[in-house]
C-alpha cells in the first residue's frame, strides 16, 4: 500500500531528524538506490550495464555481441593452417638448387648475395612460395632471419624481365623499408 508506505517513510524521516547526527542511520548508497529501480536507468535499457561494459564485451568477443555479426557476415571463411619449423606438407629446401631456380637467380644468390644455403625460414617458406599447391602464406620469424631475402627471391622467380609491366607488388609500412627491399631486389636480381 503506497499510502502506508509513504506515511511510514515520512515517520522514519521525521524520527531521524529528531536524532543526533551520530545516531542517525546512514542513508543508502546511491548505487543501491539506482538498483532499486530508477526510471531514468530502466528507460534506456542499460540497467547494470554501461556503455563501457558493452563495448568491452564486444571487443572481447563475448558471444552475445559476436553471434549476430558472424551470422550475417558476407566474408568467406579463411581457414588458417599454422605450421612451425619444418612441419609442412612441403619438403624443406636444403639447398637453393632444390628450389628449381633459374641459373641467373642462383648466380645472384651465390655471387652477389654470397649465400651458400637457405636460412631456416627460407628453407620452410620458399617451397611453399615456389612449388604447387600455391597458397596464401603468412610467414613469421625472428629479426634478421632472412624473411626479406626470402620473399624477394620468390618475387624475382615469378617476374618475367621481358615483360615491361608491373608483375609483383610489395607493400611496406615505411618508405625506408621499401627502399631497403628495392636494394636487395636489385642486388639479387642483377643477372635476371
Ligand atoms: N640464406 C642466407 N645465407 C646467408 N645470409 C643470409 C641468408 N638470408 C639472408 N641473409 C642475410 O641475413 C641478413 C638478414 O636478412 P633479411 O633482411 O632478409 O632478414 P629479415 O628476417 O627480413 O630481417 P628483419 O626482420 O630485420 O627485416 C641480411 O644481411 C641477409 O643478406
Amino acid at each position: 500500500d503506497n499510502t502506508t508506505g509513504a506515511a511510514e517513510a515520512g515517520s522514519v524521516a521525521a524520527k531521524s531528524q529528531s536524532l543526533s547526527p551520530e545516531e542517525r542511520p546512514t542513508p543508502p548508497r546511491r548505487r543501491t538506490q539506482l538498483r532499486a529501480g530508477q526510471p531514468g536507468l530502466r528507460r534506456n535499457g542499460l540497467m547494470g550495464m554501461g556503455r563501457t561494459t558493452r563495448w568491452t564485451r564486444r571487443r572481447a568477443g563475448h558471444p552475445r555481441w559476436t553471434r549476430r555479426r558472424s551470422r550475417s557476415s558476407t566474408l568467406s571463411p579463411c581457414p588458417l593452417t599454422t605450421v612451425t619449423s619444418g612441419d609442412t606438407p612441403y619438403t624443406s629446401a636444403r639447398t637453393f638448387e632444390d628450389l628449381n631456380l633459374s641459373p641467373e637467380l642462383l648466380k645472384g644468390l651465390y655471387v652477389e648475395m654470397k649465400f651458400s644455403k637457405p636460412s631456416k625460414i627460407q628453407a620452410i617458406s620458399l617451397p611453399m612460395i615456389l612449388t604447387p599447391p600455391y597458397k596464401n602464406l603468412i610467414a613469421q620469424a625472428q629479426n634478421g632471419s632472412g624473411k626479406t631475402t626470402g620473399f624477394v627471391l620468390g618475387m624475382l622467380n615469378y617476374v618475367d624481365p621481358n615483360l615491361k609491366a608491373p608483375q609483383a607488388l610489395c607493400i611496406c609500412p615505411t618508405r625506408e623499408l621499401a627502399i631497403q627491399h628495392l636494394e636487395v631486389l636489385l642486388k639479387m636480381g642483377k643477372y635476371n
